[in-house]
Parts: structure tokens; sequence; C-alpha cells
């Protein structure tokens, strides 16, 4: 199944064709590239784009169509059918689950977490005129900003970030909400014109932060993978995809949490820091915990476990229909 090309192993790397998705895994392929190099390592790599169910149907309302790993079936088969060894994914884009034989090989480590705003102005979330109307499909936003700011009107906005920044101006929005991990990959720090505190606006699980899948068994790859693996993301994007996961959340669900370092392994076992939100999508209840611990799995359950006693299966419940 390897493909060897003047002696050198290629490995296949498969991304989406959005902007986004090919722009990281050209980031994640020059930093393998520049271990390969240090590690005296004989890989060559070729890019292979694949066409998601997801990116067919984008202008469809996705959450009608329940988004779960609409965006990655089609890449994980082409991982195990061999065509590629290797897809970059955004972490909160990323199944809690993995099928099977396939494996998330490395967390690179994340940038910047928070949410931010694209304004006409430049204005800051503060700043936003009274009954201002703001961009976001995502519920976990709508949630944490109608909560702030009850008179803000709240309108989807979908696409890929390019288009929706399109739509600030031709759909007269006051602002866009987007992530901000996404504009500074992009190179497109410059169209920031405020960040949302991690207070104001818990990110979603992984957000900023990077997975890479790869097949189970591909030695090769999975050293190689070693090598770009932060530990520190690792352990913080454990802890909130292990909320995520207890609370048996997927993208669609106003879920949101963050996770960090308050002390590192220096003596003894590195302490995480974990919040967690449940809110409903009209921002009336948000539910927050903050947990501290040393364990990401058990950190991520007490913090489900929490929201679960103060109702958080009941508003998902009722998001989900
Ligand atoms: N849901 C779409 C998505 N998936 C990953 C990112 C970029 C940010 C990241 O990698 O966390 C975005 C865009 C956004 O939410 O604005």
């Amino acid at each position: 199944m390897t493909y060897i090309v003047d002696g050198r192993r290629v490995i296949v790397v498969g991304t989406r064709q959005s902007a986004l998705a090919l722009t990281q895994t050209g980031q994640v392929i020059d930093q393998l590239k520049a271990l390969c190099a240090e590690h005296g390592l004989p890989y060559a790599f070729e890019i292979r784009k694949i066409v998601t169910k997801g990116d067919r149907i984008l202008d469809v309302t996705l959450s009608k169509v329940g988004g779960k790993g609409l965006f990655v079936k089609e890449i994980e088969q082409a991982l195990f059918d061999g065509e590629i060894d290797l897809a970059v994914h955004s972490m909160k884009d990323m199944p809690y689950e993995l099928p099977e034989g396939l494996v998330n090989g490395a967390v690179p480590k994340r940038v910047d977490p928070r949410d931010c705003l694209i304004t006409g102005g430049g204005a800051a979330f503060e700043e936003l005129p009274a009954g201002a109307k703001v961009g976001t499909s995502s519920l976990r936003r709508s949630s944490q900003l109608l909560h702030a700011r009850p008179d803000l009107v709240i309108e989807s906005v979908r696409g890929n970030i390019d288009s929706r920044i399109k739509k600030l101006e031709t759909e007269g929005f006051d602002a866009i909400v987007l992530a901000a991990a996404g504009m500074q990959r992009m190179g497109w720090e410059g169209k920031i014109s405020s960040f949302l505190s991690e207070e104001l606006c818990v990110p979603a699980v992984g957000q900023g932060a990077l997975g890479i899948e790869c097949r189970e068994d591909d030695a090769d790859v999975r050293a190689l993978l070693a090598l770009l693996n932060d530990e520190e993301t690792a352990l913080t994007v454990a802890a909130e995809r292990s909320f995520l996961g207890e609370l048996n959340g997927g993208c669609q669900i106003p879920i949101g949490a963050h996770a960090k370092l308050v002390r590192s392994g220096g003596e003894g076992a590195p302490v995480l820091e974990l919040t967690g939100i449940v809110g409903s999508p009209d921002g009336s209840v948000l539910l927050k915990e903050t947990v501290r611990g040393e364990d990401p799995a058990a950190l991520g359950v007490e913090a489900a476990n929490r929201l679960k006693a103060k109702g958080a299966d009941r508003i998902l419940a009722d998001v989900r229909g």
C-alpha cells in the first residue's frame, strides 16, 4: 500500500477543499517537512482533495440534516482504503469517537481559542448598538451572546468563512461571529474587529486546535506525527472532549468548553482548569461550571455531571427535539 518515489515514502494527505482546510493542511505539511529535515526522516508529501457530503450541502441547513461527522466520513473511508495516509481536521469538527482502526495521531499546538467579531466599523461587543443584527449559526454563540445582551438580534449565516465575511455587507449584519483561529490561519487577523473573552463566550470544544487522523497500524506516520504533538494542547483538548462526550454533544448543540493548564508539570502532575457551559439557544438559561484536577477525562465527566445536576440534560433534550 505504501507508495515510494525515488526511494522515499510519499505520505498522501487528504483534505477538504475549503480555503481554510487547504490552508491548515498546507501549514501542517510544512511543519512535518521541517520535522523530517530535523530528524532525518525520508518522507515526501502529496495533497489529495476530497469532496465531503458536508461540502455538497453547505447551503442546506446543516442542523436539519444532522451534522455529526458530515465532513469526515469520506475522508475516513479514504484512510481505510489507503488512498490517503493522514487527514488534518479542525478539532472542533472532529467526531468524538473515531472508528476502529483510525486514531488521532497528533494534536499540534493550539492557536487562539477565542471567538471574534467582524464588524463594519471595528466595534467591540459592548459597543454594538441596541438591537444590532449579529450573524452566527452556532447555538453556542447565540446562547452566550443573547445571555449577555438580550437586545441583540441573532440571524443565521452559513458557508465558509470567506463567504460569511462577505455576508456582513451584502446581508446587512452589524457583526459576524467567527473563530479567531480560522482568521489567524488564513492570515486575516487584520479583519478581526474585536475578540470575545473566554468568560463572555466560552469557545467550542477543541476550538483553535487541530487533530490529525491516521491509520492505527501505520507505524511510520504515527512516529512522524508524534513529533508534532503538543502535550499541553492534547491534555486540555482531552478534558474538553471528555466533557462533550459525557453530554453526548455534537457540533449543533449549545455546548462550550475551555480548558487551560493552571500548573505545569514541573513539580508533580500538571493541573487543568476546565470551564463548561450548556445554554438555551435564546440565552435565557446559561449553565456554567469550572472544575480543577489532574485527570482530563475525569475532569470532563465532573463538569458535565455538575451541569446535569443543574438541568443541562433538559436543555439539551429540548434542543434535540
Ligand atoms: N465550524 C466551522 C469551523 N471549524 C473550524 C473553524 C476554524 C476555527 C478552529 O479551527 O477552531 C471553523 C470556522 C468558525 O467557526 O468560525
